[in-house]
C-alpha cells in the first residue's frame, strides 16, 4: 500500500511539474517576460555560431529523450527496472525536467525575421492561441490522465494495472491524424515578432515533429492494425481537408459505395 501511495504522490509531482513546464512554455514561446523569467528572445544578443551551437544542442538532447523513451522496446526494458505504473509519469517528468533546461538555457537571436503590424498582428496572436487551445483540448480528447501518467497511478492504487488505452478518433481527430502537434506548429510559427532564434527553435521542432511523427504512427500501426491503416488513409496527417475530401472506399468503412 505504501508502494501504491508513492506511485500516486509521484504521478502527482510530475504532473505539477509538467504544469510549471507548460505555463513557461506559453510564456517562452509568446514572449511574455512579464510574466515569466525568461523568454525565446529575451537575454543580451551574444554570438550567432554560440547560440546556435547550444539551442541545437538542447534541441536534441530534448527531441531523443522524448523519442526514445516513447518507443515501445524501450517501454519494455525500463519496466523491468520501474514499477509498470510509473513508467509514464518518469517519461512526464523528465520530458518537463528537459524542457525546463531548455528555456533556461536558451539562447537568443534576436534579430528580426518580420514584424506585424495592425490586423495582421492581431490575427497572428490569434492564431497562436489557438494552436495552444488546440494542443491542450487534443490532449482530453485521447485522455489527457493517461497521457500525464495519472491514469495508470489511479489503476495501481486500487490495486490493478491500467488497460491500454483503445484507437480514438473523436472531433479534432476527425479532420486531422495529430491535432496536438498541429497546434504546436500554430502555435511556434504564429507570431507576431518573429526573430531569428525564434525561426531557429520553430524550423528545428518542426522537423522534429515530422519526424516523431512517422515513429509514433509505425507504433500506432503495430498497436491498432488495420484500423490504423485505414484510419490513416482516411484523415490528413496535419492539414486538414478544406472542402469535401475524397470519399472513402469501401474497404475503408466496411459500407459498400452507392454508385
Ligand atoms: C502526445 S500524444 C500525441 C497524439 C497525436 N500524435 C497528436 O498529435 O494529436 C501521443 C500519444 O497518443 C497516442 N495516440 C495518438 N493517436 C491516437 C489515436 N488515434 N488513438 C489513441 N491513441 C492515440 C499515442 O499512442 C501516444 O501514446
Amino acid at each position: 500500500m505504501i508502494a501504491r501511495l508513492f506511485i500516486m504522490f509521484y504521478a502527482i509531482a510530475s504532473y505539477a511539474v509538467f504544469f510549471v513546464s507548460f505555463i513557461w512554455a506559453l510564456g517562452f514561446v509568446g514572449n511574455y517576460n512579464q510574466f515569466i523569467a525568461k523568454s525565446i528572445d529575451t537575454g543580451p544578443p551574444g554570438d550567432w555560431g554560440e547560440a546556435i551551437l547550444i539551442d541545437v544542442a538542447l534541441l536534441a538532447l530534448f527531441a531523443l529523450q522524448h523519442s526514445v523513451m516513447a518507443r515501445p522496446a524501450f517501454k519494455r526494458w525500463w519496466t523491468r527496472v520501474i514499477p509498470a505504473a510509473a513508467e509514464r509519469s518518469t517519461y512526464v517528468l523528465l520530458t518537463s525536467l528537459m524542457l525546463l533546461l531548455l528555456f533556461w538555457q536558451w539562447r537568443p537571436i534576436p534579430a528580426p525575421v518580420w514584424q506585424a503590424e495592425g490586423i495582421v498582428a492581431a490575427s497572428l496572436t490569434g492564431m497562436h492561441w489557438l494552436g495552444w487551445l488546440i494542443v491542450l483540448a487534443s490532449t482530453y480528447m485521447i485522455n489527457h490522465f493517461d497521457l500525464f501518467g495519472l491514469r495508470q497511478a489511479l489503476f495501481a492504487l486500487r490495486g490493478t494495472e491500467a488497460p491500454p488505452e483503445p484507437f480514438k478518433a473523436p472531433l479534432l481527430y476527425r479532420l486531422v491524424r495529430h491535432p496536438l502537434m498541429l497546434g504546436f506548429l500554430l502555435a511556434f510559427w504564429a507570431t507576431p515578432t518573429m526573430t531569428v532564434g525564434h525561426l531557429l527553435f520553430a524550423v528545428l521542432n518542426t522537423a522534429y515533429i515530422l519526424v516523431g511523427l512517422q515513429l509514433e504512427e509505425r507504433d500506432l500501426i503495430a498497436a491498432f492494425g488495420e484500423t490504423y491503416q485505414r484510419y490513416r488513409e482516411r484523415v490528413p496527417m496535419l492539414l486538414p481537408r478544406l472542402i469535401g475530401g475524397r470519399r472513402p472506399a469501401a474497404s475503408e468503412t466496411g459500407v459498400p459505395r452507392a454508385p
